[in-house]
Formats: C-alpha cells, sequence, structure tokens
C-alpha cells in the first residue's frame, strides 16, 4: 500500500466480521457462488448456468410480488398491488434485456455442452410453471414433468386450487360496480379462463369512460402492461432458440420451436386484448 492510498478504516469502517453478519453471511454468498457446476470443460457452460440461475432468482421475486398482489386485490387493497404489478413488469424487462447476453452464445459453442445436458429443459422450472398457473395459464399435463417430486407437485396442485390473478380481478370489478358474469366468478378455477363476452362488455364499460372508473382502467392497464413484457419474453425465448439450435428437438422432448411458437398464442387476460377492437 502506497502512502497515498485511501484507507475507510480511518473513518471508521468496520473490518473485524469474526462475530459480525457481514456482506456474504447476509447474501448468503457462499451457497450461491457455490452453486455453479459445469460438467464440462466448454467456456460457455459458465454462461449458461449463470444465464438460468440467474433468471430463477428474478422469477422467484416475480412469485413474491404476483402472489402478494393477488393477496392485495383480494382484500381491496389496489394501491400496493398496482406497486407489485409495475415492478413485475420492470423484472421481465430486465429478463427481456438478459437474453442479449444469451445471445452471444453461439450454436457452435452451445453443441460443445449440450449433450451434458441430458434430457434436462427449461420445460422443468418449477418456478416459471408456478408463474403461468398464478396468472392462469393452467395446463395441468404441465404438472407431469414433476411427479417425481411430491414437494413441487403439493405446490403446483394448490396452486391450480387457487384462483388466479385475472380470477381476483374481475371478483374486485364485480365488487366494484361492474356485474362480471355469474357463470364466471363461480368458474372451475383449477382451469385455464377462457375469452368471455359478459367479461369483455364489463371491461368496455370501464375503457369507455375511464374517468368514472379509474382504478379498474389503471389496473386493467396495468395487467396489459405486464403481459406486453411477458409476451416478449417469450417471444425473445424462441428467437434466441432458434438462433442456438434450428430446428432440433428439444432435450426436454418436445418438437423445439415449434412447440414455443405454439406457446406465443397464449392469451392470459384475454377481454384486456380484444376490447381494444370495440371501442
Ligand atoms: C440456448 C438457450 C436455450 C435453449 C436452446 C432453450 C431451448 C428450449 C426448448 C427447446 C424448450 C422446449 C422444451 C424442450 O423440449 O426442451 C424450452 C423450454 C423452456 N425454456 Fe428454454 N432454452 C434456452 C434458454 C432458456 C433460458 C435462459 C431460460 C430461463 C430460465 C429458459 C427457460 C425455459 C422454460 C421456462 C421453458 C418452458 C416453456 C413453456 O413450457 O412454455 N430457457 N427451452
Ligand atoms: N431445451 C434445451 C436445453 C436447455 O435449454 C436447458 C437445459 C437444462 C436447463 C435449462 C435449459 N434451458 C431452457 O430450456 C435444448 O434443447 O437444448
Amino acid at each position: 500500500m502506497t502512502s497515498n492510498d485511501y484507507d475507510p478504516t480511518r473513518e471508521g469502517a468496520e473490518t473485524d466480521f469474526a462475530r459480525r453478519m457481514s456482506y456474504g453471511d447476509y447474501l448468503a454468498l457462499d451457497a450461491i457462488l457455490g452453486a455453479q457446476h459445469p460438467l464440462s470443460e466448454a467456456h460457455d457452460e459458465m454462461l449458461f448456468i449463470i444465464q438460468h440461475q440467474t433468471t430463477e432468482l428474478w422469477m422467484r421475486l416475480a412469485i413474491h410480488e404476483l402472489s402478494a398482489a393477488r393477496r392485495a386485490i383480494a382484500g381491496d387493497e389496489v394501491q400496493p398491488a398496482m406497486k407489485m404489478l409495475a415492478r413485475m413488469s420492470r423484472i421481465f424487462e430486465q429478463l427481456n434485456n438478459a437474453w442479449d447476453v444469451l445471445r452471444t452464445m453461439t450454436p457452435s459453442e452451445y453443441t460443445r455442452f449440450r449433450s451434458q445436458l441430458g434430457q434436462s429443459s427449461g420445460f422443468q422450472s418449477r418456478q416459471y410453471r408456478l408463474i403461468e398457473f398464478l396468472l392462469g395459464n393452467r395446463n395441468h399435463a404441465m404438472l407431469k414433468p414433476h411427479t417425481h417430486d411430491v414437494e413441487t407437485t403439493r405446490l403446483l396442485e394448490a396452486e391450480l386450487s387457487t384462483p388466479s390473478l385475472y380470477d381476483e380481478v374481475l371478483r374486485l370489478a364485480d365488487r366494484n360496480g361492474l356485474k362480471m358474469p355469474a357463470a364466471v366468478l363461480a368458474r372451475d378455477v383449477r382451469e385455464t379462463h377462457s375469452f368471455n363476452e359478459g367479461v369483455l362488455q364489463a371491461w368496455r364499460v370501464v375503457y369507455e369512460a375511464p374517468e368514472t372508473h379509474w382504478m379498474l382502467y389503471e389496473l386493467a392497464e396495468k395487467l396489459v402492461d405486464f403481459e406486453d413484457y411477458f409476451r416478449r419474453w417469450r417471444f425473445n425465448h424462441v428467437t434466441t432458440v432458434e438462433r442456438v439450435i434450428g430446428f432440433k428437438r428439444g432435450t426436454g422432448g418436445t418438437g423445439g420451436v415449434s412447440y414455443l411458437k405454439r406457446m406465443l398464442e397464449v392469451e392470459l387476460f384475454p377481454e384486456l386484448w380484444r376490447v381494444r377492437t370495440i371501442l
């Protein structure tokens, strides 16, 4: 150390963490930074692992925000829910930008370690499936890859029996003067909600007079904003996949790009998209 080097301890920076909680302790960095175990010598496998692990961490936050938003809406606390939904969009914006890092991996580089992945695939991500279920995309067939894992199956099954975020929004709208169809309010929440004309007409009332339904209008637009970012995530995924593996079958056993393209058709809040056409 030269005499010009600045020493933060002179202004009181703590340096003894033998018996104090440090940065790494609080953030459990030993666990997180000790969890990268490439199975090959390929340079890009570290990128692949970290890209997935960071995505799973952001998904963890997304689940935290989405579940809290749903609880808040069910309890008529719309303002906090708005904040959480705004954060959801920012999380997905972050995830959308992250694809740019993964895209630096070429097909030749991926081929060097792809065989090490065996039959594992993002298709088996329990957090991703939980997010889809929370949002109302409830394809029961997606439980199958988790049959071997009792805890995950229990978690996903519990989610299926809980009203989705959109179910809670429609119930809230009904409590606040919009007449939602009784069949929709009493629907079997285990299934995916499909387009309903009565729900469309209810949203039409809001969109034709935002000033008299400001709270529901803002909430609906938060959902549309989020679905917009979520669609972009799906699109970035399928485009990256085509760029890296072309039309090969996926390690998870699906057709690959053909499967992911089908998923681009999923609509989480169909009436909120359709209402635009009738205004
Ligand atoms: C080179 C990079 C990637 C390739 C080649 C790839 C490929 C695929 C393929 C082919 C599928 C269809 C299932 C299968 O048969 O395997 C799939 C699904 C999936 N992937 Fe990726 N993926 C990549 C990166 C990522 C990343 C970074 C994530 C973030 C966690 C991710 C998450 C998922 C999820 C959640 C699914 C299931 C989608 C659904 O069911 O709608 N993938 N991926
Ligand atoms: N399905 C990919 C493999 C893959 O991407 C993957 C494998 C293990 C863990 C996460 C993965 N990411 C997304 O599917 C493939 O077919 O190459």
